[in-house]
């Protein structure tokens, strides 16, 4: 039997042991499987409450189960949905008896949703909503998954679509008509209208992308400077926790240390790198390198000083910001040198002082770099892509068709392609579809 059509199963909830495991089954084989092990299946969407029992009869747990018939499952195949005590041997157990079904077997990664997707329970920019949403760590990239799940992408690329291909069928039947002479350009113009008019709405949704795509990725902010001037300080006080060790000596911090934090729900990726000097130490200069390597990476870099004050290095593209510590010690006043260029701030990491309006400042610094965090639809560089290619179509169709309405039809059914493709569904079939209903061309 093909794998496709081999009934799968897997452990839905989190890692064992816990209070409560979810097992779910899916495939031909689930209604067996669940009177098998229950003893009978279930009422549909029902909890029912059954003693698992292996295939030798001997008891696996006492569960809740639920049963939900094709097509109105999650996956539209038949589902069984196992609530067992969360315990590993309780779970080998069940999964011992499942896998001694013929045809049955433990999914794939991500198995579940793909048939959720092959039977159209949701379209693939839902799906990727759905994962986003699952590995969301902050608000803000809970609420822009939460919006790609419900399908704002998704309707919004359906309606496009379905316009594209209106558009598309006013230019074929012109060619039809037009080899009877008839009136092309009344068909043609009105096409053209409806392109144009799609192709801006693409475009406002495309300007948004930037933002909301980098929500997903983060804000990745390093930290760097001489050697002693508190970089590993600030980055526990960020992090509020000992993530960095900090010492009087210099050249304490050797490899570049992350921590991910939840800046007012942006996901930000902040960085604590060696001191940046001269060095004959091997290892000391393997940290300098790898410093300066995520420093140039970094969205945003700060550069740390004390009162010794030195110059930030160049860093090309990316911000510096430049932030004075130690102002608790002798020496915090004096003025910065003439140069500096870019935001000044002045600091105590180990006392507190500055913190919160550095903070802020990088919290805005986010809000600048990732958006609001309304309004984006795009959280995906696929999902670009394939938008960016149906605009280049209709600009082009509109373009060309002073060269031939056979070009400006090729472009459109290369947009609704790219759009068939972002929905992860690419039937051609649909524009012959509407040339038949709407015109009937003839016979
Ligand atoms: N007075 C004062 N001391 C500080 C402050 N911030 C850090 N220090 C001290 O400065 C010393 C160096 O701090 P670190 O955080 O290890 O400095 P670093 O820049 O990470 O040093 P390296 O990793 O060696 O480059 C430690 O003794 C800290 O306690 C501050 O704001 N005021
Ligand atoms: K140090
Ligand atoms: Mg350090």
């Amino acid at each position: 039997m093909h794998p496709r059509d081999q009934t799968i199963f897997a452990l839905s909830s989190g890692q064992p042991p816990s209070a409560i495991a979810l097992v779910r089954v899916s495939g031909a084989q689930a209604g067996k499987v669940v009177s098998a092990l229950a003893g009978k299946v279930p009422s549909p969407r029902t909890a029912t409450r059954a003693l698992l029992r292996d295939l030798g009869q001997r008891p696996i747990d006492d569960a809740v189960v639920l049963w939900f018939p094709a097509p109105a499952s999650a996956t539209g195949e038949d589902v069984a949905e196992f609530y067992v005590h969360g315990g590993r041997a309780v779970l080998a157990a069940l999964f011992a008896t499942l896998s001694a079904f013929d045809n049955v077997r433990p999914a794939e990664p991500g198995e579940f949703t793909r048939r959720a997707f092959e039977n159209g329970k949701l379209d693939l920019t839902e799906a990727e909503g759905l994962d986003d949403l699952i590995h969301a760590d902050t608000d803000r990239q809970r609420r822009q998954a939460l919006r790609q799940l419900k399908g704002l992408l998704g309707d919004k690329a359906r309606d496009w679509r379905a316009r594209i291909i209106e558009a598309s069928a006013l230019i074929e039947a012109g060619i039809d008509f037009s080899d009877e002479g008839d009136v092309p350009a009344e068909l043609i113009e009105p096409a053209l209208a409806r392109v144009r008019g799609l192709l801006a709405e693409i475009e406002v949704v495309l300007v948004e992308q930037g933002r909301s795509e980098r929500l997903r990725d983060g804000l990745v902010v390093a930290i760097a400077g001489p050697p002693n001037v508190g970089k590993s300080t600030l980055m526990n006080q960020l992090a509020r926790r000992e993530v960095a060790i900090v010492s009087p000596h210099a050249g304490t911090t050797r490899d570049v240390i992350e921590v991910q934090l939840d800046l007012d729900g942006y996901p930000v990726t902040v960085i604590d790198t060696a001191g940046i000097r001269e060095t004959d130490d091997p290892v000391e200069q393997e940290g300098v390198r790898r410093a300066r390597a995520r420093a140039v990476d970094a969205d945003l870099v700060l550069w740390l000083t004390d009162a010794s004050g030195a110059e930030s290095e160049g860093n090309g593209e990316r911000p510096v910001w430049r932030v004075r510590n130690k102002i608790d010690l002798d020496g915090a006043d004096r003025p910065l040198a003439e140069s500096s260029v870019g935001r000044v701030f002045r600091i105590s990491a180990s006392r507190g002082d500055g913190l919160s309006e550095l903070i802020a400042a990088i919290v805005d610094f986010a809000q600048t770099c990732l958006g609001g965090g309304e309004g984006g639809l795009i959280g995906r560089t696929r999902q670009r892509k394939l938008l960016q290619e149906t605009a280049v179509s209709l600009q082009r169709c509109i373009d060309v068709v002073g060269e031939g309405e056979e070009l400006a039809a090729e472009e459109l059914r290369a947009a609704a392609y790219s759009l068939g493709r972002l929905l992860g569904r690419v039937d051609v079939e649909d524009i012959l579809d509407v040339i038949f209903r709407e015109f009937c061309v003839g016979k």
